[in-house]
């Protein structure tokens, strides 16, 4: 049965009441006594606790009740607290205790007043329960208790008591009030055991893991030899602490608490180095975790758009020509964004493309929302939407939309997703009140016509102008720093060039020698084109092919989506390369290696043999590449077995897995080698869900590529056949891909072939600069305009049927015909 310190209310309250508040002056007004020795009371007796003296009086001068002294010993403070608690404990215990009885005086002392004594016993204050008291007497209590064995416990009001307290002894605990007693009072020393260290097992690790496991294993060695140093001269008479109390002295921990803070430093220091080789690298997929992009200062205008867009809460459509850092732009938005706005899902990343898709970490805007091939009026394609959860969860989460590359964004499209949005939403407010952050160039490639119907561009749609609150024109151009080759793209961009831009051009049909070299990629259409031109310089080479599949995940989609979805990953799923092959990195590394990169096969080798001719061997990786070569007989013993190992690895029995070791030629004229290993892509949905993942070595062929796979890059030289360009935008894509006039192969030139829509340039007269834009809005979101849809076909499947990258490459290189047409879309 409980015992209540306070005795129930219930059938006689009145007269509890009375007998406590009766008897409670003459045990507090003890309490505050300052006797010493500590008479026993019995049972409505005097109480005299010096053990309480000593917690709950005050000082005179602050009023503060003292502290306990730590100097005291564990004995006296067991005498005097037990004393004290078993006076406490039978006075409060006692069938009488709270009787009315007549108050028995001591001749020789002052006896307080009922109201003085009451006023000492209860005016205490915040403070006087501090943590170290309420547990000193628990402890005190307790712990005479087990030693005297007859003492019962006082009643508490918490189940704490319950638990016996462990007796004084040094060793460690995990209760924090045998931990709190050992830290307050000294304890007989005890010497340390000696740290038993259990049997070292042979860790499995993989090779790669080896160099940087060496390195730790060294610093933590290193470490905990300064400990075990400043462990053998500490003073012999400390008991060791529990790690968790234990102070910061190194002297003062346990082997475990070594071993344990050894461990946490391992983590830590892992954690850091994890840290710092992330944010070294640029991200072209996924912006959120795992790899970052190299961050940018932002120019003014950048700046101002990112304020609009993640201050201001603007609807913005930002643009500019080729270079101008729109994706660098999207990229602090992104980032910004998701600060803001802290549940993952509510802003949704999309782009027209799945590549340009997978540069942001975002997906294709047809997948984001779930209209398939979107052909339904919008009636039909929002019961389609609400027939799936996951898409009605979509929408119903998003807050901001992100529209990459809206150049190729059907006009129609965009008006049926504004419609979708505000009906699914169930606001009247454009676009149902999400914020749109678009961005792109429609100078640059197009939409693709649909099932026969001429496409219209995002900016023709209806509800286009209501969406957007301001449109701003980047113009500073990073890309090209030569002003004559900027002013020549920017000529092409508009399709009026001057004849001085022409005869330019002209001059740039040449071949392009390097040095080092390696080619200019050359820019084609389609990705036929690319195959037959890299798998030709391939064959050319004589030495043996490395096949590296790439490691292809999906825990949502069956093969063929998974398939699907990953060709739109910039590595490939197969990739057979060769030494002395020529490849392009495909992901930001670091300031210097960015996607885009150009390089040179130089060898294949373990991750092994590359730590140790790396590290251990001064000049070993000169040695077996440098342009110096190796003699080998002039070797050491440790170089030669290093060429061995390599050696060895080189040959067909080997089964070690290797590398690509590229040596690569950085913008700057410099060159670097690295090993290239195999690095993840990831496709998300704007709810943080993984449809599917690449893991793939980070390169490919680079002697060509698509000018749809260059669209969005960066890129030192680049070679271009006009003749073999069809679709408006497709040549000023591909010229602007180059740096400098220098990295610029044109052939076959021809003014005609650089055209531009009239309705774009028409679009892009009534644009403002950020700088006006941030002075107030061009466009105002007035009313929204109901939607027109007419179309009625039916659409197969949930985001099945839309051209993927390679059929968009294919709709962009064919001449205007019915053809291709058919191909996409029937
Ligand atoms: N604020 C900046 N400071 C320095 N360099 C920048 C900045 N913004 C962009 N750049 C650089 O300019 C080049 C072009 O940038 P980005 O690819 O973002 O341009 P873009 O407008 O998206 O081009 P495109 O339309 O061709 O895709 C990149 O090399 C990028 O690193």
């Amino acid at each position: 049965m409980s015992r209540h310190f306070v005795p129930p209310s219930s059938g006689t309250s009145k007269q509890s009441t009375l007998s406590f508040t009766n008897k409670l002056p003459q045990k507090a007004s003890l309490i505050n006594s300052s006797s010493s020795n500590a008479a026993r009371p019995g049972p409505g007796k005097a109480l005299s606790g010096s053990g309480l003296n000593t917690l709950f009086s005050r000082t005179p001068s602050t009023g503060h009740p003292a502290k306990p002294s730590i100097q005291r010993t564990s004995s006296s403070l067991g005498k005097r607290s037990a004393n004290s608690h078993e006076a406490l404990r039978q006075t409060l215990h006692s069938e009488d205790s709270f009787a009315e009885e007549p108050v028995k005086v001591e001749e020789d002392k002052v006896v307080p007043t009922a109201k003085d004594a009451l006023k000492q016993a209860v005016y205490w204050e915040e403070d006087d329960f501090e943590f170290d008291d309420m547990d000193l007497v628990e402890l005190g209590l307790s712990g005479h208790s087990k030693q005297t064995n007859n003492a019962k416990p006082i009643p508490h009001a918490t189940p704490k008591t319950n638990t016996a307290p462990p007796p004084p002894k040094a060793q460690p605990t995990s209760s924090p009030s045998a931990n709190q007693w050992k830290n307050q009072f000294k304890i007989a020393p005890q010497a340390p055991a000696p740290p038993a260290e259990p049997a070292a097992k042979k860790r499995r690790t993989l090779p790669w893991k080896s160099k940087e496991e060496a390195e730790q294993k060294a610093k933590d060695a290193a470490e905990l030899a300064s400990i075990l140093a400043i462990e053998k001269h500490k003073p012999a008479a400390e008991t060791p602490r529990p790690a968790k109390h234990a102070s910061a002295l190194p002297w003062d921990k346990t082997a475990s608490a070594v071993k344990a803070a050894k461990m946490d430093l391992k983590g830590k220091l892992q954690q850091q180095k994890r840290a710092l080789s992330t944010a070294s690298m640029g991200g072209n997929q996924d912006g959120k975790r795992g790899q970052k992009p190299t961050r940018h200062y932002m120019s003014n205008e950048q700046s101002h758009v990112l304020d609009m867009v993640v201050n201001e809460g603007k609807s913005v459509f930002f643009t500019g020509s080729a270079g101008t850092g729109k994706s660098v732009l999207l990229r602090e938005i992104i980032t910004g964004m998701r600060k803001k706005h802290k549940n993952y899902d509510s802003v949704a990343i999309t782009a027209s493309t799945g590549l340009a898709a997978c540069n942001i970490g975002g997906v294709t805007l047809h997948s984001f929302s779930g209209i398939g091939l979107g052909r339904e009026p919008v009636e039909q394609l929002v019961k389609k939407i609400r027939r799936n959860p996951k898409s009605k969860q979509r929408w119903l989460r998003t807050k901001v939309l992100i529209i990459d590359e809206i150049s190729m964004v059907d006009g129609e499209l965009f008006d049926k997703l504004e419609g979708v949005a505000r009906t699914l939403k169930n606001n009247g407010r454009p676009f149902g009140g999400i914020q749109l952050v678009v961005t792109g160039d429609f100078f640059q490639l197009p939409p693709v016509p649909d099932n026969g119907r001429a496409a219209k561009f995002a900016f023709e749609g209806n509800t286009w102008s209501n969406c957007v609150d301001h449109t701003i024109l980047l113009t500073h151009i990073f890309r090209q720093k030569d002003p004559v080759f900027a002013s020549m793209l920017n000529e092409m961009r508009l399709g009026m060039l001057s004849p001085a831009s022409v005869a330019n051009f002209k001059k740039l049909n040449r071949k392009l020698e390097f040095d080092d070299g390696l080619q200019a990629t050359e820019l084609f259409p389609t990705r036929k084109e690319v195959d037959n031109a890299n798998n030709m310089q391939l064959r050319k080479l004589t030495t043996t092919s490395e096949i590296y599949t790439a490691q292809d995940e999906s825990a949502v989609l069956d093969q063929q989506q998974r398939d699907k979805l990953l060709a739109n990953c910039m590595a490939p799923h197969v990739l057979e390369l060769k030494v002395g092959a020529q490849v392009m990195l495909v992901k930001n590394m670091d300031e210097t290696l960015v996607n885009g990169s150009l390089g040179r096969i130089v060898a294949f080798m373990s991750e092994k043999t590359y730590a140790m001719v790396t590290d251990e061997i001064p000049g070993g990786e000169e040695l077996l590449f440098g342009s110096q070569g190796a003699e080998y007989e002039g070797l050491s013993t440790k170089q030669k077995a290093v060429f061995e190992r390599y050696t060895n690895e080189q040959s067909k029995t080997s089964t070690t897995k290797r590398y690509p070791l590229v040596q690569w030629s950085i913008a700057d004229g410099t060159q670097r080698r690295t090993l290239m290993l195999p690095e993840a892509w990831k496709f998300e949905l704007p709810t943080g869900e993984i449809q599917a993942s690449r893991k793939q070595v980070p390169l490919i062929l680079a002697w060509a590529l698509s000018i749809h796979k260059a669209q969005g890059q960066t890129l030192d030289r680049v070679k271009v056949d006009l003749n073999k360009v069809f679709e408006k935008g497709q040549a000023y894509v591909a010229l602007s891909r180059a740096t400098t006039q220098e990295g610029l192969q044109v052939l076959n030139f021809d003014a005609r072939k650089v055209m531009a829509h009239d309705k774009v340039r028409s679009f892009y007269k009534s644009l403002t600069s950020a700088e006006a834009a941030a002075a107030g809005p061009s466009t105002s979101a007035a009313s929204v305009k109901p939607v027109a849809n007419s179309n009625k076909s039916v659409a197969k499947t949930e985001d099945d049927g839309f051209p993927d990258d390679d059929e968009l490459e294919e709709l962009h290189a064919a001449p205007a015909g019915a053809k291709l047409r058919q191909f996409a879309y029937s």
